[in-house]
């Protein structure tokens, strides 16, 4: 019998996160490191599913920067990051279109398919509008080239729109038109934040593969559960955040800025993170404030 009640009152607990976040968009960033484990993104698909069935209206945008890593070794292409952004020539942008495009989109969509969940993918080149990534290095001062890799511009959210009151679930790749009509590739955090914010999403959550933003990199128990925006230069200067985690946590900060109720950063290799994120009082991962 107690058995029974517990798992009513799970189901019960979870009603007041329900018609809170009914009709409202989250947005939902799922990082490349994540998809190397199956059990791990196949249940966070089954989350997905869940929402979109519980009335919230999810959107995917996903990167898969081990899996274009992976593709460009079998054919024979160096792979070169600088300051966490992929040197992205020629030939490079072609592997990156067919993972992205056609690999690892339509196997997300696959998945949530099965879950019976209405889904369809969108190639971010049809809505996202880019110019060429431009920069300099810290250091040197010299002006820094990455070839075909964008900074976004604008993002034409109507397909986006369409989908969600059609109550199917949009999954987005991180790429976009140039101003000469070239594909470019976008770091696909930078593409989840300036998603969420032209959509006016309620929440962005980026799913990765650590707990959330740590104080020592290589300790999982110095989680960092709230940040307040004020706290986040101080602890880059520090070299705290670093590598994959700084377009995360300066995406979160814009997306905070523009209006974004909340940004978090959750452990996607812990079973339904995401569901206990939205439908329980629990905090897990990272949240930023204002
Ligand atoms: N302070 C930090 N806390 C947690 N992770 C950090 C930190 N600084 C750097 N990282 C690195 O960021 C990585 C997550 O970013 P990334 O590899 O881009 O993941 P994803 O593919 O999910 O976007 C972690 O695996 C970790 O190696
Ligand atoms: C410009 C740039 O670096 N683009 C990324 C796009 C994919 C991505 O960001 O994937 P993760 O979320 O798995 O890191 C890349 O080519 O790897």
């Amino acid at each position: 019998m107690d058995k029974f009640i517990e798992k009513a009152s799970v189901l019960i607990e979870a009603l007041p996160f329900i018609q809170q976040f009914r009709g409202e968009t989250v947005v939902v960033k799922l990082g490349g490191s994540i998809m190397e484990h199956k059990d791990g993104y196949s249940r966070i698909m089954q989350d997905i599913a869940f929402m979109e069935c519980v009335g919230l209206r999810p959107v995917v945008v996903h990167g898969g920067g081990k899996a274009i890593s992976r593709a460009m070794k079998e054919n024979s292409i160096a792979t070169n990051f600088v300051h966490g952004l992929r040197v992205t020539d020629e030939k490079t942008i072609h592997v990156v279109e067919r993972v992205l495009n056609r690999e690892v989109n339509p196997h997300l969509v696959g998945i949530i398919q099965q879950y019976h969940g209405k889904a369809r993918g969108i190639y971010g080149e049809d809505i996202i509008r880019v110019e060429k990534m431009t920069g300099k290095d810290p250091e040197t001062n010299e002006e820094l080239d990455w070839g075909y890799v964008g900074k976004v511009e604008e993002v034409d959210v109507e397909p986006v729109r369409a989908y969600l009151r059609s109550d199917i679930v949009p999954v987005i790749t991180p790429l976009g038109k140039g101003p000469d009509g070239h594909l470019y590739n976008i770091n696909a955090d930078d593409a989840a934040t300036a998603i969420a914010c032209a959509l006016n999403a309620r929440k962005i959550v980026f799913l990765t593969d650590v707990p959330g933003l740590l104080r020592d990199a290589e300790d999982k128990s110095t989680l960092i559960s709230s940040l307040h925006l004020s706290e986040i230069d101080e602890l880059i200067n520090r070299g705290v955040i670093s590598g994959g985690m700084l377009p995360k946590i300066r995406g979160m900060a814009g997306a905070v800025k523009t209006g974004i109720k909340k940004a978090h950063i959750i452990d996607a290799s812990m079973p339904h993170s995401l569901l206990l994120e939205l439908f329980t009082s629990e905090g897990v991962g990272t949240e930023i404030t204002k």
